[in-house]
């Protein structure tokens, strides 16, 4: 019979547009899960036949990345008895749980292999060492990006594989994170989440359906040396470990301390609810700032940084364990979107690095820097393709 109560959408339904003036994957509400995962190119002949190479691995993976997000299958043989399904398949008659993928390349395609060096956009410098950072170069940069979100793990992991599969020869894994419980939040509708800390993430972030913001911070004008980077934004991924044994150690009054805000509430020791805006002038009964100097709120906040903001889109990991020191490998895979990571993020983690009374929790292993292009238009449109024009 019939019910009276509204069944609440599938989320595993969604489909998120694969074509718009920007790629898909940031101003989007973060899904439940993520795959992200670097690349390097393999070819080493000449400027124009790696060029010519590279074109052709972006213009395939472009019509795999869209095909995918739309939940069909990679298009190519995938009946043919005596040949390898195009596709994996083990995300067969699923649906595509708002899968996005969204593409950038790194720092290290503008060398001498595609004579791409002219065509670096000044943003994206080599991030500069920002202590107290002890990155593994195994789990850090490479030429290509993909970062696959959607609210089924399959689906996101399927994305990734499948473009390593259909780059064979030309590329080659780099490196891969999984991620889980989406750390932060991006948009106004969505109920904040808490991070590995046990902390609400992302309750001041930048929403990303806030199209002021969104302008002013996330996305790329004119103001570029590159055009082929209008309308794109550069991403950066820090895999962040938690010492999380010695915070479980940490009294709850000292935690909230180090973040500036109420562990269950989520709002800052200035208020009592999740938004209340954060008082960073005013002072408790003993005269000491209520929000203490050190804490990771007062030194990321806006108001104490020339008005920087970033979007942030993280999520947690957990990848066993330490084994040297027998400790949980899980933390916060951060990444955060902006016009140029040399005044945004940069800015803030020299500030972070120096001060942040979380350093004491957490380090920085991993990292990546990559330039995402704008989205593309329609169908016969390729990833990088102003660029590689
Ligand atoms: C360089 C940028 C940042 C890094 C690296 C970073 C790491 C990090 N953050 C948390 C937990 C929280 N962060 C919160 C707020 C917050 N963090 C940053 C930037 C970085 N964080 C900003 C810009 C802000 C917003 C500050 C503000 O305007 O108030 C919060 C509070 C809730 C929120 O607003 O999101 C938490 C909690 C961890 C655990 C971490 C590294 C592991
Ligand atoms: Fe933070």
């Amino acid at each position: 019979g019939c019910t009276d109560k509204a069944t609440p959408a599938d989320p595993s339904a969604g489909k998120v547009p694969f074509y718009g003036p920007h790629q898909a994957g940031i101003a989007t509400p973060a899904q439940a899960r993520l795959a992200f995962a670097t690349y390097d190119l393999t070819v080493d002949g000449s400027v124009e036949s790696n060029r010519a190479a590279l074109r052709t691995l972006l213009k395939t993976w472009t019509e795999a990345a869209a095909a995918m997000t739309d939940g069909r299958a990679v298009p190519g043989d995938n009946d043919k008895l005596s040949a390898p399904p195009a596709d994996t398949g083990e995300a067969y008659g699923l649906p595509p749980a708002n899968l996005t993928i969204t593409f950038g390349v790194g720092p290290s395609l503008f060398d001498g292999r595609f004579g791409l060096a002219a065509r670096r956009p000044a943003a994206l410098a080599d991030l500069p060492h920002l202590p107290p950072a002890n990155l593994d170069p195994a789990r850090s940069d490479g030429d290509l990006v993909i970062q696959a979100c959607a609210d089924d793990p399959l689906v996101a992991f399927h994305a990734i594989r499948n473009l390593a599969r259909l780059g064979r020869g030309t590329v080659v894994m780099r490196w891969s994170q999984l991620g889980f419980g989406k750390a932060t939040s991006n948009g106004a509708d969505q109920e904040t989440p808490r991070n590995l800390m046990g902390f609400k993430d992302g309750t001041r972030n930048i929403s990303g359906d806030d199209t002021g913001l969104m302008d002013q911070h996330v996305w790329v004008g004119g103001e570029t040396d590159q055009p082929w980077m209008r309308g794109g934004s550069y991403l950066v991924a820090r895999r962040i470990q938690m010492r999380i044994e010695g915070w479980d150690r940490d009294y709850l009054a000292d935690q909230q301390n180090v973040i500036g805000r109420y562990k269950y509430s989520g709002a800052p020791l200035t208020g009592s609810k999740e938004h209340d805006e954060p008082d960073f002038n005013a002072r408790n009964a003993s005269g000491e700032a209520a929000i203490p100097m050190d804490a990771h709120i007062r030194l990321a906040a806006h108001e104490n940084n020339d008005g920087v903001r970033i979007l942030r889109r993280g999520y947690s990991f957990t990848d066993g364990i330490i084994p040297a020191r027998g400790e949980l490998d899980a933390g916060l895979f951060f990444i955060a979107y902006q016009k140029d990571p040399r005044t945004q993020f940069v800015a803030l983690q020299r500030k972070l690095g120096q001060n942040d009374a979380l350093n004491e929790y957490i380090q920085h292993v991993g990292s990546g820097l990559f330039a995402c292009p704008a989205g593309l238009a329609a169908p016969g449109r390729y990833w990088a393709d102003e660029l590689l024009a």
